[in-house]
């Protein structure tokens, strides 16, 4: 569905972000990408949505060319890729009905968006939205009258009500506690197996891509050095992504099973993985 062919990055800095990238990404599978800070992984997802220019490569999705668009044809082309941030971006004076409902933005005229009229069968489904994340009690509320973890789950309904085919996640749970963390991953899992969603997800939390994702993508400095499933990745993997480090790599987590002893590089807080590992 999605491919990536020979993708580069080099940004007006010099900074070369991303080399010859090569992926495909098939209908409803769950990548997260995971590598040390500085290594792409926000370039990567960006370049595929184009908020990132690729400098050179193929990006195309069901088989259009993305890196070719511009204007309505691109416009039309970034429907079908939703996006969910770190930090949320709602806007916070609106109401959490009005922030999912800017899912549709893409999608209806400017007067309408303007005047935020939206048709009824939008507004139906972002309310049936609300109540598959839990929030259907929280529809008048201000964005920012909500828990972090609330403003992600309105996040992530806005996205759903994009109807797009793929889902590029950036650090959902960066802002979260560990429970909040793992209820985040495991919707995101949830929603992309009911809608047949593709995502590639950049996170740090190596425990939490183990357990919720499908598939694990490892960069460094700009390039793939693993690709393959959560089992396979073990202390030599993640010293080859990393860099070394005395990695606990006992317990194999799959996708909705808790580990016994998640998968944690050393200098992470012990907190953060033992509470993770208690839900
Ligand atoms: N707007 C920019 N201008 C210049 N260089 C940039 C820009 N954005 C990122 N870079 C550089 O590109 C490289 C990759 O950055 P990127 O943010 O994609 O990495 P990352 O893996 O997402 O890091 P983190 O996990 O810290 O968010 C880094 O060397 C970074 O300094």
């Amino acid at each position: 569905m999605l491919t990536l062919y020979s993708v580069c990055k080099r940004y007006p800095t010099g900074d070369h972000a991303l080399s010859d990238i090569d992926l495909t990404l098939p209908r409803g599978q769950v990548l997260a990408l995971i590598g040390p800070s500085g290594a792409g992984k926000s370039t990567l997802i960006r370049c595929v949505n184009r908020l990132v220019e690729p400098t050179s490569g193929s990006i195309t999705l069901d088989g259009v060319e993305l890196t070719r668009l511009s204007g309505r044809r691109l416009r039309e082309a970034r429907r079908a890729m939703a996006m969910i941030f770190q930090e949320y971006a709602l806007v916070d004076r609106l109401t959490v009905m009005e922030n999912v409902l800017s899912g549709r933005l893409g999608y209806v005229g400017f007067w309408r968006s303007f005047l935020r009229r939206y048709p009824r069968e939008a507004v139906a489904e972002a309310f049936h939205l609300l109540e598959r994340v839990g929030l259907p009690h929280a529809l008048d509320k201000r964005a920012d009258a909500l828990s972090g973890g609330q403003r992600q789950r309105v996040g992530i309904a806005r996205a759903l009500l994009q109807r797009p085919e793929l889902l590029l996640v950036d650090e959902p749970t960066a802002s979260l506690d560990p429970k909040t963390s793992r209820q985040i991953m495991r919707l995101i899992r949830e929603l992309c197996a009911e809608h047949e969603l593709a995502a590639i997800i950049n996170i740090h939390d190596v425990a939490l891509a183990r357990q919720f994702a499908d598939r694990i993508v490892g960069l460094r400095a700009g390039r793939i050095v693993f690709d393959g499933t959560p089992g396979e990745l073990d202390a030599d993997i993640l010293t080859t992504i990393y860099g070394e480090e005395e990695w606990d790599t006992q317990g194999e987590a799959t996708p909705n099973q808790v580990p016994a002893s998640p998968v944690r590089p050393l200098h992470q807080p012990l907190t953060a993985v033992t509470a993770g590992g208690m839900q």
